[in-house]
């Protein structure tokens, strides 16, 4: 017999622990560090937190939006099967367009990625939304361009593109973008569905 934990509240209570013990949360605003700790959870590197760049109102102004019913607009799949809904506090509605038929022929006519033709279909829904950017950075870009041509604004947006190619870039676009949209970014390579997810996550429960 393999000794080892099978206790799932153990197991998360523990992981939590460490991760408090280990991440320098101490500089992050209280809710920040919430998420942050569940980001973390999701890829193991308590040094994440040393990469966060938050605005002020991002976790508040997307917990509001999520209480008052606004849907989650993923960027993939895998972000949007990552979301767990029992934890959303208005059975919101959790949107991933990359699969949509009409997104291939899209993205030939635009001369770009599928991830970033798939943001068109957002349009009607992007108002007050909560954006989770997990995988592709050119959804980031095409977001921000959209947003400069005066599409309506997101309540939020959690920006973690990993890889690359354009994944810092992005990142760093929507942390220094004019239009000030509230944003939660892991600078650099770093990021990821999962961590996307987790966010979406931490910000719809209220507790841990
Ligand atoms: C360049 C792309 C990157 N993808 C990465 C990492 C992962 N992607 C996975 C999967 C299954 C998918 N990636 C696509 C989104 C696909 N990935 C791309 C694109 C070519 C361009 C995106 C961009 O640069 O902005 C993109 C296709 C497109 O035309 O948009 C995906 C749609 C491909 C597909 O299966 O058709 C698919 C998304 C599926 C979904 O809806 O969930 C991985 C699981 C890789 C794998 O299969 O081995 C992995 C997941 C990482 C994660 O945590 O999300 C990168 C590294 C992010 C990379 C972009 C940056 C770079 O440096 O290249």
């Amino acid at each position: 017999m393999i000794d080892y934990e099978k206790d799932g509240a153990a197991i998360y209570r523990q992981s939590f622990a460490t991760i408090r013990a280990e991440a320098d949360l101490d500089r992050l605003p209280a809710d920040v560090a919430r998420v942050a700790v569940r980001m973390i959870h999701a890829c193991g590197m308590t040094d994440l937190v040393d990469d966060l760049l938050w605005s002020p109102n991002a976790v508040a102004d997307a917990r509001r939006a999520l209480l008052a019913g606004a849907p989650i607009l993923c960027d993939v799949n895998m972000v949007a099967s990552g979301v767990t809904r029992k934890r959303l506090p208005a059975d919101n509605e959790v949107v991933c367009t990359l699969t949509d038929p009409a997104v291939p022929e899209l993205a030939r006519a635009l001369g770009t990625t599928r991830s970033a033709a798939a943001m068109e279909l957002w349009l009607p829904r992007l108002e007050g939304a909560v954006v989770a950017v997990g995988n592709a950075p050119t959804s980031l870009f095409r977001l921000l361009e959209m947003i400069e041509a005066g599409a309506p604004r997101p309540a939020a947006v959690i920006g973690v593109p990993v890889g690359f190619i354009g994944a810092a870039e992005s990142k760093q676009a929507l942390a220094d973008h004019p239009s000030a949209l509230e944003h939660l970014v892991v600078r650099g390579r770093r990021g990821g569905s999962a961590i996307a997810a987790a966010a979406i996550n931490a910000i719809a429960s209220e507790e841990e």
